[in-house]
């Protein structure tokens, strides 16, 4: 362990964003990936993947079953206040981002981590902010790229059969085989057009809204991981899920708390459906939705980590009683 050294590699060539830091521990058998994604309303350019870092130490001093650690940076949209001049700024380094860019890194990402690590469905994926949007979507039916497998005891040879035929000369990216066991969402936000009411008279909320999926609110329902119900949704998209913990602090200032709550909502037929195992293993298919406070200011959860390592700690918990996950 005292081997692991953190490493930073690329994932894709439009943007400097475009990069993961990855600490890759002994192998342990059992364990997660644990897996980050950053917030800054799609575009702050100081939070980058680093905004990891304290947590990990945290739980790397922690005895969880961990088995990597990784962070990943996406391209984002305009910042106003950070206006980039488009002729004297190199096009790797301009942020121009829209939706689906954010999401599309998110998945090639974590499709290149699992691609490499193969850990398939063992890791748990943490959003803090608008990281627990992108966490969310990237399980939703409608926004996932990558759709989950039907375990049908591998008579589809690992469903080569129905992998996209390419309509551009680049090579696919890598995909994703199996969705995350569990979600960890911290200081999230899941209602994008309750989120922009509820804060009116503050028009950052309209303007990152605005920046990162554009004017049309219909789109915004429809990006939202708590509007989206069936088979857009969460349920259709995550049928082999297992748990879902939504953390905040009571002293957030920024993200309110109807957010959790109209997403602990959404996610009721999503916890009462039975999750998709695979015929080989003997568990039961219980699933979980599980709310958690943490204190401090909405930034204070990454700043010093204490919020999302208690965050993932608690998760892990969960899992150990579920039988999901060894113990410490
Ligand atoms: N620092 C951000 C603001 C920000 O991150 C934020 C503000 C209000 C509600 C949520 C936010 N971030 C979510 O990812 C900015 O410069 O736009």
């Amino acid at each position: 362990m005292a081997s692991a050294g953190k490493r930073t590699v690329t994932y894709g060539r439009h943007s400097t964003l475009q990069t993961i830091s990855i600490t890759a521990l002994e192998p342990r058998k059992d364990a997660y990936w644990v897996i980050y994604i950053h917030g800054g309303a799609w575009r702050d350019p100081a939070v980058t993947s680093e905004a990891f870092d304290k947590a990990e130490s945290i739980l790397r001093a922690s005895n969880l079953p961990i088995s990597g650690f990784a962070s990943i940076s996406y391209r984002l949209s305009p910042h106003p206040k950070l206006p980039q001049a488009p002729s004297t700024t190199p096009p790797r380094e301009f942020r121009s981002a829209k939706h689906p860019d954010h999401i599309r890194d998110v998945e090639a990402a974590l499709a290149f981590l699992q691609n490499t690590y193969g850990f398939g469905p063992r890791y748990i994926l943490v959003g803090h902010s608008c990281g627990a949007t992108l966490a969310f979507q990237s399980v939703m039916g409608a926004i996932a790229n990558h759709r989950e497998m039907a375990y049908n005891g591998g008579a589809d040879g690992c469903g080569l059969g129905a992998e996209p035929i390419s309509t551009t000369p680049e090579p696919l990216p890598p995909r994703l085989r199996a969705k995350p066991t569990a979600i960890v969402g911290v200081a999230g936000i899941y209602d994008l057009r309750r989120l922009v009411d509820t804060h009116r008279g503050i028009s950052a909320y309209q303007e990152f809204t605005e920046g990162a999926f554009g004017a049309d609110d219909l789109l915004w329902d429809a990006v939202s991981p708590a509007q989206m119900m069936g088979s857009r949704g969460i349920e259709g998209g995550w049928k082999t899920g297992r748990l879902v913990v939504l953390t905040r602090s009571p002293d957030d200032e920024l993200v309110d708390q109807s957010q959790d709550e109209a997403m602990v909502d959404a996610l009721k037929g999503w916890e009462q459906t039975e999750a998709q195992v695979p015929p080989d293993e003997l568990t039961h298919k219980d699933r979980r939705v599980r709310t958690l406070s943490i204190g401090g200011a909405h930034d204070d959860a990454w700043i010093n980590g204490d919020g999302i390592a208690r965050s993932v700690k608690f998760a892990f918990e969960q899992l150990q009683e579920m039988g999901l996950a060894p113990q410490a």
